[in-house]
């Protein structure tokens, strides 16, 4: 038996008190402010000299359970679904399972899945499968919508464009082999020969006309640059756009409820014109040769948290490469389940809700040998809305306000401007 399973426990907010690390090195300081002279003698019990340090083992077995990582299964949001535009939903049952799910997923996890969100599953099918016919395509079509500064960073990146944390998120090698690519046959084959995870993505966003947001909006003014091969591409990235607008709006419902908000908490200022983003991702495949020696960095997408509120993520079917990291530093897989959307919490989420619920790291490997693709939805708050922690949050994490203020459009700009090597 662990000696940790007749602890005191609680298993309620703050998480930090039950998560790994259970002990918590804290910080401390001395301040000597008083007249007379102060004396201390401090005693350090230490490991012995040279022992490793590793995470004991019944420590990683509890922290799997409840580390923040993936919240397992996935839940059905269509009672929130039918009823988000009552007032009154709160009252409903099924609402308020959905809403103690989402408090409980968001606490405890950052990622959850959801079914029953009403966005048709042919649909989600048709995004995946258009985006893979526009990765097919030459590199030659890709790049003449090159994403540039000069596009308000909108259109197409080619490989080792995107940078995360200053490491490109796949080798430079690559670069040949991704604009090669005429097929996902074909692409298997030159992963081969590049044995590498590469990425190349497009990249849109909710349009900014000029001087709408003044020096703020400046960095990303200009329209999408949608392909015109696939030729019904954006029609159909259009729709899939409005409705996971209206599915994330219907969720945040949810949320608000579950931080013990109004249901249109995250309306009016904060979100009630809610700024999108949608990443079009392909991720060239590993080899799969059993003899060849990995790359040290095959990450298609290296670890980071998302900016805004809310993400939905439609994933291939049959590729896990999605990871997330939990708290004792060890990253779980957040395989495909189908029909399901993975979502997750952004920073501004994190600020509103004043750390009560974390945007969680999570990062991309594409161990597989296939070509796997991934269209990633982000809904934000407004543009220019100014992110503060929300009273009703503060009151449940004990008055102390943990962040400053934020304003969105700044916190975009600051990351894309340095996501991206032009
Ligand atoms: O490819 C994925 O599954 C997720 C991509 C992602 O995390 C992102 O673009 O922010
Ligand atoms: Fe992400």
């Amino acid at each position: 038996m662990s000696y940790l399973e007749n602890a005191d426990i609680s298993f309620s907010y703050p998480w930090k008190t039950f998560l790994y690390p259970y002990f918590e090195s804290t910080v401390h300081r001395v301040i000597d402010n008083a007249p007379k002279d102060r004396v201390c003698v401090a005693y350090f019990y230490e490991t012995k000299y040279d022992a490793p340090v590793d995470l004991l083992d019944f420590c990683k077995q509890r922290t799997k359970t409840y580390g923040r990582a993936v919240y397992p299964g996935a839940f059905n949001v269509s009672p929130l679904v039918a009823k988000c535009e009552d007032p009154k939903m709160a009252e409903d049952p099924g609402v308020s399972q959905v809403v103690k799910q989402l408090d409980k997923a968001c606490k405890e996890a950052g990622f959850f899945y959801v079914k029953g969100h009403g966005i048709p599953e042919s649909l989600i099918n048709d995004v995946k499968n258009i985006t893979q016919k526009f990765f097919d395509l030459p590199y030659e079509e890709k790049i003449k919508i090159k994403l540039t500064p000069a596009t308000g960073y909108r259109g197409y990146q080619r490989i080792g464009e995107n940078i995360t944390k200053g490491i490109p998120d796949m080798h430079e090698a690559i670069d040949v082999g991704l604009a090669h690519f005429p097929s996902r046959a074909n692409s298997f084959c030159q992963c081969f020969v590049v044995f590498f995870l590469s990425f190349g993505r497009q990249q849109c966003y909710k349009e900014i006309q000029e001087g709408m947001y003044g020096a703020l909006g400046k960095t990303m003014e200009g329209c999408n640059q949608w392909p015109l091969n696939p030729p019904n591409f954006r029609a159909l990235m259009e729709e899939y756009v409005n409705l996971c607008t209206d599915l994330s709006r219907k969720i945040m419902r949810g949320i608000a409820l579950a931080l013990g908000g109004s249901p249109f908490e995250f309306e009016g200022v904060r979100a009630g014109d809610a700024f999108w983003v949608l990443r079009i991702i392909g991720y060239p495949g590993l080899s799969g040769a059993k003899d060849q020696k990995k790359p040290e960095n095959n990450i298609g997408c290296g670890a980071h948290t998302d900016y805004g509120l809310l993400t939905l993520v439609n994933q291939d079917d049959d590729i896990t490469a999605l990871e997330v990291r939990n708290m004792s530093g060890e990253w779980i897989s957040a395989p495909p389940i189908p029909g399901t959307f993975v979502c997750n919490i952004g920073d501004m989420l994190k600020i509103y809700s004043n750390g009560l619920y974390e945007s969680t790291l999570h990062r991309v490997v594409n161990s597989s040998p296939k070509y796997r693709v991934c269209v990633a939805y982000f809904y934000e708050t407004n543009f220019d809305a100014a992110v503060e922690p929300l009273d009703i949050c503060k009151q449940r994490t004990g008055e102390t306000k943990q962040f400053g203020r934020a304003v969105y459009g700044e916190h975009l700009v600051s990351k894309v401007t340095t996501n991206f090597v032009m």
